[in-house]
């Protein structure tokens, strides 16, 4: 265990998802404010069967159990019994704060924010934008406050990075009494894309400088156009709902379908939403899995109907990021399929070549950082990490506070 001075304490950084709760701890308040970060885990099958699992950082497990027994409706007794874990593992290091993910900001969140009661029912105001991801992210807020009512807990938006794009790439062509409503294109994968800014800064500033295209491909899969390392465009909108076909959702479609399924087929809000975010994407066109790696496995067509459809809206978009950024200096690739699977990299970058991209195969097999034949745009793949672009906000943020 590392040692510690007086001013260290523990950081637990929570991404709550719809069955899955993962988490991060870090050591912060060290000499030159250092983060280090000192285990991660996730609780997974929540509801049905919940696992815990944990790993250090050069990932050995440290723990793995089923916590079924204490899934007994809600996450409080799941967070409680962590946090009961944590302070066990790390019992000369107090904790001193949470930092959440918090898919939903809104218009009103552009920067992370100390949670008070207010904000909480702010945030929980905006459920219904984000309806897969905001109701876990506040109920685990929600559950801490209640519990550790002292504890200072740190809400970091997904939306936020997004906020330096244009009024162009922000608005739908609705009536502009809707746009002022709020109906206008927020974005997401902030605090991923912020973390690969942030990467490309310290590492290849020149080519931070330049116009960059990030493909976040994940279960959530989205792309951001990068100019001097902000955001001017991305391919999800008002919902994490638009962009790319994804594990489950669809993807953008013609909104007349939801007319049509509605008059034709009699679906409901209710009906459409679980259509749209629950039975879409590789799922639906696949009729298999959400699973990129089930996917890329099978022999069946439809498998490789659904991976083919996945590549092709991925590079139509490095396409029309391209444009906005009005040409392209380098493309990345992240988040789990982005991160891991060649053979995606590869179809994708298939149809890039009037962009001067070719992949060095050999590379792109090894997953090697830098993926790009000689003489072609540069390609790199870069391990995104949301947990810790939370904890530096946190950190921050905690950092303010003492200093007012
Ligand atoms: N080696 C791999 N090859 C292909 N896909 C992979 C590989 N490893 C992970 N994935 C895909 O990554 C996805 C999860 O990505 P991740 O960024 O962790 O998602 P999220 O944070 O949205 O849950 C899974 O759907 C899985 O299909
Ligand atoms: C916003 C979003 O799609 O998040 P995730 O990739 O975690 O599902
Ligand atoms: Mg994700």
């Amino acid at each position: 265990m590392p040692s510690n001075s007086s001013r260290d304490g523990a950081l637990l950084v929570l991404n709550s998802g719809s069955s899955s709760i993962k988490f991060t701890v870090f050591r912060i308040g060290g000499e030159g404010d250092d983060i280090v970060t000192l285990f991660s885990g996730q609780l997974t099958g929540i509801g049905t069967n919940a696992e815990f699992s944990v790993k250090d950082t050069a990932g050995v497990s440290l723990a793995r159990e089923s916590w079924a027994d204490r899934d007994t409706g809600g996450v409080a007794p799941l967070l409680h019994d962590l946090i009961a874990w944590i302070r066990a593992r790390l019992p000369d290091l107090p904790l001193l704060a949470a930092g959440h993910r918090v898919v939903h900001g809104g218009a009103g969140f552009h920067h992370p924010v100390r949670v008070t009661d207010r904000v909480l029912d702010e945030l929980e105001a905006l459920v219904p934008l984000a309806p897969l991801h905001q109701p876990q992210n506040v109920s685990a807020i929600r559950v801490l406050a209640e519990s550790f009512g002292d504890l200072p807990q740190i809400a970091c938006f997904d939306t936020a990075f997004h906020h330096s794009e244009p009024a162009v790439a922000r608005t739908y062509g609705l009536p502009r009494v809707l746009s002022e409503r709020g109906l206008m294109r927020y974005g997401f994968h902030g605090l991923s894309y912020e973390f690969i800014a942030r990467h490309l800064g310290e590492t290849l500033p020149e080519v931070a400088k330049g116009r960059v295209v990030v493909a976040h491909l994940g279960n959530g899969s989205s792309l951001c156009a990068l100019k001097d390392g902000r955001s001017i465009d991305t391919t999800m909108g008002f919902s994490a709902l638009e962009g790319v076909p994804m594990g489950t959702r669809s993807g953008s479609i013609d909104a007349g379908i939801l007319l049509y399924l509605m008059r034709q087929m009699g679906m409901d809000a209710d009906a459409l939403e679980h259509l749209l975010y629950h039975e879409c994407g590789l799922l639906g066109v696949s009729g298999i899995s959400n699973d990129m790696r089930v996917l890329l496995e099978s022999d069946r067509p439809e498998a490789r109907e659904a991976v083919d459809l996945f590549c092709y809206h991925v590079a139509k978009e490095i396409g029309a990021l391209s444009s906005a950024l009005a040409g392209l200096d380098a493309l990345v690739f992240t988040a789990g399929i982005g991160e891991h699977s060649a053979p995606v990299r590869s179809r994708i970058c298939s149809y890039l070549g009037f962009l001067g991209i070719t992949l060095d195969e050999a590379a792109n097999d090894r997953g090697e950082a830098s993926i790009a034949a000689p003489g072609s745009l540069p390609v790199y793949i870069i391990g995104t990490n949301e947990e810790f672009m939370i904890a530096r906000h946190a950190v921050s943020v905690l950092n303010a506070r003492n200093a007012a």
